[in-house]
């Protein structure tokens, strides 16, 4: 759920009467999971927002409009590069045969069942790097 918003007036949201004062609750774990908003919606499918401009109005996760999340630019751009970070910098391993369980957990995130758990060493062609930055902190 994105976080509750009050109809400052009366109005209609898919044709139903919302009187004034309501609080509204958007479900975007739905939306995002609805076969008749997204193709597919179950698979990992990068590739899909390679057309940006068809599918940035589907997808919620920093609410829309005039209340949407001002840290959006910010959180986008901490994420790619926190995460890449960490894939050109390191070799990631399961910690055993077992395969990650994906299993969704409930809150006001999406926190998985099971913690993640995994090795990770340097990449070899980092080394030097990361001593470097750690020997200057
Ligand atoms: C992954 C990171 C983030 C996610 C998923 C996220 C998500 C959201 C969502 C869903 C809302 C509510 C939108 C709505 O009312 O419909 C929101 C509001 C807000 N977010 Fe974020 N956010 C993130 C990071 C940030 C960052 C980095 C900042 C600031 C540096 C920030 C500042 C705010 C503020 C100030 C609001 C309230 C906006 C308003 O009510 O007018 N958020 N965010």
């Amino acid at each position: 759920m994105l976080v509750p918003h009050e109809s400052s007036d009366d109005c209609k949201v898919g044709g139903y009467n919302i009187p004034k004062g309501t609080m509204l609750l958007i479900n975007a774990w739905a939306i995002h999971r609805d076969p008749t908003v997204w193709d597919d919606p179950m698979n990992f499918k990068p590739e899909r927002f390679e057309k940006m401009e068809v599918e940035t109005h589907k997808l919620l996760p920093f609410g829309m409009g005039r209340r949407a999340c001002p840290g959006l630019g910010l959180a986008q751009r901490m994420i790619g590069l926190g995460l890449s970070s960490l894939i050109q910098c390191f070799e990631w391993e399961r910690i055993s045969a077992e395969k990650i369980d994906l299993s969704e957990g409930h809150g006001i995130t999406l926190p998985k069942v099971k913690p993640l758990e995994a090795m990770c060493r340097p990449r070899n062609a980092m080394v030097n790097v990361l001593q470097e930055l750690a020997s200057s902190v």
